[in-house]
């Protein structure tokens, strides 16, 4: 039985185009519309800051302030939560270079970020994301890192201390270094974290497949997916082996890579494949509406892993969510939506495209800045 986590009462002050607002919400679905810049992403940018990272837009923080504030922003919540009832308060201090996160949970100062994922799970889809297939592997890396965060909140400190790794390697070679005994220490710590990566990557692949396979309505088709550019042909042998296959890979490249002036070989390399599973083509060539559909299916599916995983249904962000598709793909949409059993926010200029959705959504007018159900 999954339960449901749902936001009931937002607040936000200096948060963008926002000076102060506030919002009652009843646990249904979330519907904002309005006129082009009224404000709908914003509000939904300020939700994505209830978990742990830059956001919806991967913003830099002192961005998210509104201009001319005398401060930074603040985001206040009231969660129904996987813990029960839950107050969240989260936003910005600081001026320039040396602007931080704060976040505190039923009044209390938390120790890290990542302590929000004890309270809600959320996942989004936003317009930027429809170019996934066809953009840089980076895209689609930083997109299954998401995907893996959400179950599993260690990778995000895995990749962060893999990066630092790296970096320090790179710069030894840079400056002409070869200190074997130092050189190897940071490999060591590069493998264990790059294979791990790359495992916790492999099996979020794993868990999605076993869903996706089990789809049962083709509105939006199920991708076959597939990671490469990192360790490909080492599928089954023992972590510790491939680990160390990529600590020699390490040591044997070291004149290459200092010539290169980056480390060629580790999961920041790694790319996610996307097939459509039925026509059996790579995603990229796909038509524009088949795309997103697929984003859409695979967004869905991991929404639906998240909920069988935590026993909670997350929150879904979905901007924009219903402008690609015609009436009757909407309505299985929002069908397939509302099954996952938890509360979505879905952004639009025109209400009516939101109509299938009857009484399980409430429907919120953004307009001057000011939010009115
Ligand atoms: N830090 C900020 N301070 C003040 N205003 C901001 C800030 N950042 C963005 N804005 C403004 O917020 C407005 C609303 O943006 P938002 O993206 O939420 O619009 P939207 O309703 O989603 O529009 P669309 O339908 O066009 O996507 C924009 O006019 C933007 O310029």
């Amino acid at each position: 039985m999954t339960h449901k986590t749902s936001i009931h009462r937002l607040k936000l002050t200096d948060f963008r185009n926002y000076a102060t607002a506030a919002l009652a919400l009843d646990g249904r679905h979330v519907v904002l519309t309005g006129e082009n810049g009224a404000g709908k992403t914003n509000l939904m940018e300020a939700v994505s800051f209830l978990s742990p990272g830059r956001g919806l837009r991967r913003a830099v923080l002192a961005d998210v302030a509104r201009v001319g504030a005398p401060g930074g922003f603040s985001v206040f919540a009231e969660v129904d939560g996987i813990e029960g009832e839950v107050e969240i308060g989260t936003g910005s201090e600081g001026e320039g270079e040396s602007v931080v996160r704060r976040l505190r949970i039923n009044g209390t100062p938390a120790r890290s970020v990542d302590e929000l994922t004890d309270h809600l799970r959320i996942l989004w889809l936003t317009p930027a994301m429809d170019g996934l297939f066809t953009g840089s592997a980076s895209e689609r890396r930083r997109f299954l890192d998401r995907l893996v965060l959400s179950l599993d909140p260690a990778h995000g400190r895995r990749a962060s201390d893999f990066e630092r790794a790296m970096r320090s390697r790179n710069k030894l070679l840079s400056e002409g270094r070869f200190d074997p005994a130092w050189l190897t220490g940071i490999e060591q710590q590069m493998a264990g974290l790059g294979v791990a990566m790359m495992l916790a990557r492999r099996e979020m692949l794993g868990l999605l497949a076993g869903l996706t396979a089990r789809q049962d309505d083709s509105s939006f088709p199920s991708a076959r997916l597939a990671l490469s550019g990192f360790l490909d042909e080492e599928s089954d042998a023992p972590a510790i082996e491939i680990e160390d296959r990529y600590l020699a890979a390490l040591a044997n490249g070291r004149y290459r890579d200092a010539a290169a002036g980056r480390t060629l070989e580790g999961p920041h390399r790694a790319d996610l494949l996307v097939r459509h599973a039925d026509k059996d083509i790579e995603a990229e060539r796909c038509s524009t509406g088949e795309q997103k559909a697929l984003l859409v299916g695979l967004v869905l599916a991991h929404a639906r892993l998240v909920a069988t995983m935590t026993g909670h249904a997350p929150i879904l962000l979905l901007d924009e969510i219903a402008a690609h598709f015609d009436e009757g793909r909407r309505a299985v949409l929002f069908d397939r939506i509302d099954a996952l059993g938890g509360q979505a926010f879905m952004t639009g200029t025109d209400r009516a495209m939101f109509s299938a959705l009857g009484e399980r959504a409430q429907f919120v007018t953004v307009r001057d800045s000011v939010l009115s159900a």
